[in-house]
């Protein structure tokens, strides 16, 4: 199991080696037109009637040249079909530049093609699904009280439709109360899905993770089950940083297309819990514009730039002990480090090692927050913390790209600090810094890629931790990584959906 890509053996029956290296690319219809593979896309090319054609003057007119009719990109097919004479395409068409609907066309094909029909949809489906998985069996979780509470109306009219066409097994759960995610996930027959897709925000994925990570059988169920996010909820950062979109509908297509990729999931311990989080944990001015604004949800995305802007105006500080176990500390280093794992081959760049199907969650290498901390880590007293964030995906919101230079499968977590001491016209121009992508290269930024830390808040009777967007204790805390962990479906297997360092 070298290879994410070679896991799945229904991936590999799928798309059968053309030994022969004869691929029929062209099928000509009853009606005289034909069906082409093209690079990219489908086109469909209509035979014009030869006529000859006069203008008013009497001059012959320029015969119109064959020209394609329809041109199909291979991502937006869905699913092809033959039966008898007829050859049965969907396709996701695009109303708006942020939606896809997906329609079905059909073509009598010629008598004298016939021979050639089923080696050419089959090379037409291989083409439209690369590497990702058909026929998708998708365990699908709604939370119907996620975002405004139009989950399964989005799941209905945006997400339903595209899974059908595309083909896909689908059976539907909805979520009935808080933590009842842990639960389904907890008791789900992994062998039975390939997908769970959680129409919900980045909560639902969280509790699901969590349910995987409960099973006896904890590290297998989560290397043979891909958790996806269809954005349905206030934060879909899951889906911003995988499918690129925050459309329920471009979601839903992309992953039909997905591949299955592994992720980097984080355990946390804090009292005698541990729990796995896959986005972030944030501390100090992050964490409290967050959770301590819940007050102001009438504002929108709005109340976090608010809860930001008055917190930076009051240089408002949270004093804290941090112990890192740094991997990767210099900027410069971060940026070579994401250029050499992005540019070489897949194969090169991701290898998980093989997952037995007994086994458990992996035990933790730098022990519990109840252990002493490690002698090898580097403790800092941090009496000026502003803000505190860590993580393992780039976006944290829309436009908010926290950490450019984290990866899905590099075996680390990215680390952003900034202190309270920084002058605020320079701390305003670090907030501006994430819209225009500078954030990175910012002198008051400081960015480092680690394998694990402690964070304890220190001189605060109560304040805000939040882990993966919800408030957790305000008590010390432990994570760690562990590389590869989860899996997820992703555009392209390698990288997020987000411009490096
Ligand atoms: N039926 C339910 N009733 C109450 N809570 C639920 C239900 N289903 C899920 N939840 C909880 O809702 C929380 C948020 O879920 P989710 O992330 O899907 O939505 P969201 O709108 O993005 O979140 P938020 O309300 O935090 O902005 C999760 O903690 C989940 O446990």
């Amino acid at each position: 199991m070298a290879n994410p890509f070679h896991e799945s053996s229904p991936e590999a029956a799928a798309h059968p080696p053309d030994a022969s290296g004869d691929i029929t690319l062209m099928l000509r219809t009853g009606k005289g037109a034909t069906l082409n593979l093209g690079t990219d896309s489908l086109l469909v090319l209509e035979d014009e009637p030869v006529t000859k054609r006069t203008s008013s003057c009497g001059l012959p007119l320029k015969r119109r040249a064959r020209s394609p009719t329809k041109s199909i990109p291979y991502s937006d097919i869905l699913w092809v079909s033959h039966m008898s004479t007829q050859v049965t395409i969907t396709y996701a068409v695009h109303p708006t530049s942020s939606t896809a609907r997906p329609i079905l066309t059909s073509y009598q094909i010629d008598k004298t093609a016939l021979d050639n029909v089923e080696t050419w949809v089959a090379r037409l489906l291989s083409l439209a699904y690369g590497k990702a998985l058909l026929h998708k069996r998708i365990k699908v979780i709604i939370n119907p009280f996620g975002g405004q509470g139009k989950a399964a109306k989005y799941y209905l009219r945006d997400i339903e439709p595209i899974f059908a066409g595309a083909s896909c097994t689908i059976s539907v759960e909805q979520t009935e109360y808080h933590g009842h995610g842990v639960e389904i996930a907890q008791a789900l027959d992994v062998e039975a899905w390939d997908v769970v897709a959680c129409c919900s925000g980045d909560g639902v994925p969280y509790e699901v993770f969590n349910g995987l990570a409960k099973k006896p059988n904890a590290a297998y169920a989560l290397s043979k089950i891909a958790v996806v996010q269809l954005p349905c909820g206030s934060g879909n950062s899951m889906s911003l940083n995988l499918a690129g979109t925050d459309s329920p509908s471009l979601a839903a297509l992309r992953v039909v297309k997905g591949v299955r990729t592994p992720l980097d999931l984080m355990s946390i311990t804090q009292g005698d819990q541990r729990t796995l989080s896959f986005l972030s944990q944030s501390y100090g001015q992050i964490a409290e514009s967050d959770l301590a604004t819940e007050h102001l949800r009438w504002m929108g995305a709005e109340r976090f730039t608010y809860g930001m802007v008055t917190r930076i105006l009051r240089k408002a500080t949270y004093p804290c002990d941090i112990a890192i176990c740094t991997a990767i500390k210099d900027k410069e280093d971060i940026k070579s480090f994401y250029l050499e794992q992005t540019t070489q081959p897949i194969e090169k760049s991701w290898k998980r090692p093989a997952v037995g199907e007994d086994a458990p969650l992996p035990p933790l290498r730098f022990g519990t927050i109840n252990d002493p901390i490690p002698e090898s880590w580097e403790t800092n007293p941090e009496d000026k913390m502003a803000m505190f964030i860590a993580g393992t995906m780039a976006y944290l919101a829309p436009d908010t790209k926290i950490f450019p230079a984290s990866l899905p499968y590099d075996g680390h977590i990215d680390l952003v600090r900034m202190y309270s001491d920084v002058p605020r016209l320079q701390a305003f121009k670090c907030m501006g810094a994430v819209a225009n992508d500078t954030w990175f290269q910012q002198k008051y930024v400081s960015y480092e890629k680690v394998v694990a830390y402690r964070l304890i808040p220190k001189n605060q009777e109560d304040g805000y931790i939040s882990i993966d967007g919800e408030r957790v204790p305000f008590q010390p805390f432990q994570v760690e990584i562990h590389q590869g962990l989860g899996t997820v479906l992703s555009c392209n297997g390698l990288i997020y959906e987000a411009k490096g360092p």
